[in-house]
Formats: structure tokens, C-alpha cells, sequence
């Protein structure tokens, strides 16, 4: 816990008054949010994003205000966790089912930040499973379509119900062989009628922030 904290309060750090900021989901980005909403408390002046509903809840709890995504042209910097990520930072996201509205929010941000401890940092993806969103009709069908592929899909359950993401979504947690062939995957994902994202973030961000056992490590990601 005390990794993902000094990850998630180094990144805001990069934040600016007047920024449209982008809030991710998870654990390590609690922290982040934590903190912005003591710097609004302060007189600090962003509007912010939220990648997801459990975000938006934790944004209106320490007064952060917010904007919907289609209110703005542009986001500043996005700062959210990941699931693992390899050399090429290429990453896994949507262990918390959020990796739809994630995917969004770091397509159209100018500068994307990724905060984490120092377990997420692996040498080729796929010990975590990779999560997709699919449409809920026809859903057996797609399935099998990744059945097919032998992804060895699961479909997401929170006990006994069917998962439901904030899109009214289902979630296939896939298990693929390693090492992850990430582009090939990504391209036969996205050719799955009812495969409406993937948890596959290639490349997207421009830093990350580790937090390990003597404080933080910053990775400037000059091959984007
Ligand atoms: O859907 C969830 C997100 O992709 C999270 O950012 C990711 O799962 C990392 O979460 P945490 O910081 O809790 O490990």
C-alpha cells in the first residue's frame, strides 16, 4: 500500500492549475485522488474525468469537480494504475473492469501518466489475466469465438452474478499462453464482433511512476 501511495502522490506533482485532469480507477490511483482533492481544497483549479463510476463517487467525496468526457476537446494528463507492463510499456489494465472508459480517457489525453508498486513491472505480459469488454447479446458467441482462439476466456463474476461494467457491459477475463504475442492478440480481438474493448494498452503512456521500498522511480517513456 505504502508503494502504490508514494506512486500516486508523485504523480501530482505534474498537475498544473487549469488542467482538465483524467482520474483513474484502481487501488494505487485512490491515492492520487486523495491527494488532488487536498491541493482543490488548497486553491488548486482543474476540472476533472473520471474513468469510471467508483471514480466519480471518490472525485465528488473530496470535492474534485467534474466534467463528462464529451464537455471537452482535450485532457491534460490522465494518471491511472495498471496490472502489469512490460519494457516496451505496454500494459495490462481492467482488472477493476474499467478498461473501456480508461481506454477513452488516455486516447484523447495530451499526456499519460502511470503510477504503481513495483509488482506490476514484468519482463513479457500475461501472468494477469487479460480482460475484454463484450457486448452482452451474444454473448455465448463470443465466447466461443474466444474459446476458439483458445484464450481460454472466463466470464467475470462478482459471486454468482454476471459481472456488469459501467457501460451495462460483460467482462472475459482471458487467459492466453505467455509470452503474450500482444499485437497479434490485440488485432484478432478487435476483429471479434461483440469485442468492444480490450484490456491491451500498447504503448499509450509517456511515464511511469514506480513506488518500490526506498520511494519512487520515474521511467520516461521515450518510444511513444
Ligand atoms: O480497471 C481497473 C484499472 O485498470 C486499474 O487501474 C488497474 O486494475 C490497477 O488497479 P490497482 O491500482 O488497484 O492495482
Amino acid at each position: 500500500m505504502e508503494q502504490k501511495r508514494m506512486a500516486g502522490v508523485k504523480a501530482t506533482e505534474y498537475i498544473k492549475d487549469g488542467m482538465i485532469l483524467g482520474l483513474g480507477t484502481g487501488s494505487t490511483a485512490y491515492y492520487m485522488i486523495e491527494r488532488v482533492g487536498e491541493m482543490v481544497k488548497k486553491g488548486l483549479k482543474i476540472q476533472a474525468v473520471a474513468t469510471s463510476e467508483s471514480t466519480t463517487r471518490l472525485a465528488n467525496q473530496f470535492m474534485i469537480p467534474l466534467v463528462s468526457i464529451d464537455e471537452v476537446k482535450e485532457i491534460d494528463l490522465v494518471i491511472d494504475g495498471v496490472d502489469e507492463i512490460d519494457p516496451d510499456f505496454n500494459a495490462i489494465k481492467g482488472g477493476g473492469g474499467a478498461l473501456f472508459r480508461e481506454k477513452m480517457v488516455a486516447k484523447v489525453a495530451k499526456e499519460v501518466i502511470w503510477i504503481m508498486d513495483s509488482s506490476k513491472t514484468v519482463d513479457a505480459l500475461g501472468a494477469f489475466p487479460l480482460p475484454v469488454e463484450i457486448l452482452p447479446y451474444g454473448y455465448q458467441h463470443i465466447m466461443a469465438r474466444l474459446e476458439r482462439l483458445q484464450y481460454n476466456p472466463k466470464l467475470r463474476r462478482n459471486n454468482k452474478e454476471i459481472y456488469i461494467t459501467d457501460n451495462h457491459n460483460y467482462i472475459a477475463d482471458l487467459w492466453i499462453e505467455k509470452p503474450l504475442k500482444v499485437k497479434e492478440v490485440e488485432e484478432k480481438l478487435k476483429n471479434i464482433t461483440g469485442v468492444l474493448e480490450t484490456g491491451l494498452f500498447l504503448n499509450l503512456c509517456d511515464r511511469i511512476i514506480i513506488g518500490n521500498d526506498t520511494g519512487v522511480k520515474i521511467i520516461e517513456n521515450t518510444k511513444k
